[in-house]
């Protein structure tokens, strides 16, 4: 979303946090370019929950009940991390990120393509993916990582390394599933990161800021962004 906000596709507000949740939720609107594209619908998120306020539901939930939804989503989540990964992994900065680790956990890890493809690149780890049951229950598991079907806001399976794709809300659960540092405990966030990877100072410098701020709000001790490909970067947040 922040690579369309810097492109003109939405514009981007920042209302004050909630009440009840003390989140405050970026608000995603139509820009001229877009309103050429689509009907008129606004667009809330934080990361995860990229929820049109008209429906009133995650996109997540709503793969419950509707079959042909959920395989739309699944695979194409499965043929974005099909891309990244790939490209991402040959990295010898990214090498270095997964080569200490035992065992990983990827959360909302849909159908595994990234968990695969980090259990095929680096054959001693032990790679678990945590997703909703309904997405669990028809992933092509050939035993390559295992599956585990759960909601992440109540559990995350203990591992060595929780990978991330999507959401922030869920770091501070994701710390209780890790070891501490000495012992290799770590989350890893694969992310958005403007300005990182390209020459702009006061984008990368807000960019910091805002890990900064939420590496501290989720109790962290320390991070680090690793800039991968194009506005992708993987960040390490150590307990
Ligand atoms: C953007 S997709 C990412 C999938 C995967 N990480 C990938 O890159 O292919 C988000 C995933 O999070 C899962 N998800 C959403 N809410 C969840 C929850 N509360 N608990 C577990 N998984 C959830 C969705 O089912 C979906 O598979």
């Amino acid at each position: 979303m922040r690579v369309l906000t810097v492109s003109g596709i939405f514009a981007a507000d920042h209302p004050p946090s909630s009440p009840s949740t003390g989140e405050n939720e970026t608000v995603y609107k139509l820009t001229p370019a877009s309103r050429l594209l689509v009907g008129g619908e606004v667009l809330t998120t934080t990361s995860c929950d990229m929820s049109p306020t008209a429906h009133g539901m995650s996109p997540w939930m709503m793969t419950k009940n509707d079959d042909v939804y959920n395989e739309m989503l699944n695979e194409a989540c499965a043929a974005d991390s099909n891309f990244a990964m790939d490209t991402v992994l040959k990295d010898a900065g990214v090498a270095k990120i997964f080569s200490g680790l035992g065992s990983l956990v990827d959360v909302g890890g849909g159908h595994g393509a990234a968990a695969v493809a980090i259990a095929r690149a680096f054959p001693h780890i032990q790679c678990k993916v945590l997703d909703l049951e309904q997405v669990v229950s028809k992933a092509p598991a050939d035993g390559t990582v295992q599956f585990v079907s759960g909601d992440m806001f109540d559990s995350v399976p203990p591992a060595d390394a929780v990978l991330l794709k999507i959401s922030v809300k869920i770091l501070r659960q994701c710390r209780r599933a890790i070891p501490s540092r000495d012992a290799g405990g770590k989350v890893i966030v694969m992310n958005m990161v403007v300005g990182y990877g390209t020459p702009d100072r006061i984008a990368k410098e807000a960019q910091e800021h805002e890990w900064r701020r939420i590496f501290l709000e989720a109790g962290f001790s320390d991070y680090k962004i690793t800039p991968t490909l194009g506005f992708q970067s993987i960040i390490e947040f150590f307990p």
